[in-house]
């Protein structure tokens, strides 16, 4: 992958996600590990090589069907991206809206989420008045909430203590075992040790992985 005629910001990736399972991302700053993400989540289209998600190949499928796909995918962005017009609560009902979900769902799990993530005396605040940790929170509420195909997630604990962090990954398990398959982009050591879970490791856009092969699942 290059952006423009820049220097290869990802060179010669190959490996699979299967399905239902869970991984971690890990690697320096810098070492592409959120272009990889976006390149799966479709926010960027590859300069070269191939992509294939939920068993398509990316480049063939047709702009007007990538919202549909999109939606089956979970995704925590680094910068969060939550709608500051919105509530805590609305943010993370949001996908559950779209999804035509009835009010009556929504309200019974959605302030149910928040509380699991520490935010239940927070759920009727706008973004803007949250700290950082906290919107993140929100973030990967709204990623999990309708039980993604897949998640993906780029540093989702990057703003928040240990014993938080812990129960996040409780959390992402808690969806990986319900059938998701996972992705965390992270750099907290502590998490990836804990949490025995397989690594792909970046380094200079370079993929080192103990064990697995070709495409994107
Ligand atoms: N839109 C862009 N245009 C040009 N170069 C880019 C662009 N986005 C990322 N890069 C470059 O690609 C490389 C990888 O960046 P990326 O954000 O994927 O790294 P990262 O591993 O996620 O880092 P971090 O852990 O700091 O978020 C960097 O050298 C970065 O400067």
């Amino acid at each position: 992958m290059r952006f423009r005629d820049g220097p290869a910001v990802l060179e010669n990736i190959g490996f699979t996600l299967p399905p239902g399972s869970f991984h971690f991302l890990t690697g320096p700053s810098g070492a592409g590990k959120s272009t990889l993400l976006k390149l799966i989540y479709l926010a960027l289209k590859p300069s070269s090589g191939r992509i294939r998600l939920f068993d398509r190949d990316v480049a063939g499928i047709p702009r007007r069907e990538q919202p549909d796909l999109r939606r089956r995918i979970g995704v925590v962005f680094q910068d969060f991206r939550l709608l500051g017009h919105l509530t805590a609560l609305d943010n993370v009902a949001l996908p559950l809206r779209i999804a035509g979900a009835k009010e009556s769902l929504i309200r019974r799990h959605v302030p149910e989420l928040l509380d699991w993530v520490g935010l239940g005396d927070h759920m009727n605040a706008l973004p803007a008045t949250l700290s950082g940790g906290q919107q993140q929170r929100v973030a990967i509420a709204r990623a999990v909430i309708g039980r993604p195909k897949l998640l993906l997630a780029d540093e989702p604990t990057g703003n928040v203590d240990d014993q938080i962090a812990m129960r996040l990954l409780f959390l992402f398990e808690e969806l990986n075992r319900m059938g998701t398959t996972v992705l965390i982009a992270t750099h907290n050591n502590m998490l990836v040790d804990r949490f025995s879970y397989p690594r792909l490791d970046l380094r200079d856009g370079h993929l080192s992985r103990p064990g697995i092969d070709s495409a994107v699942a």
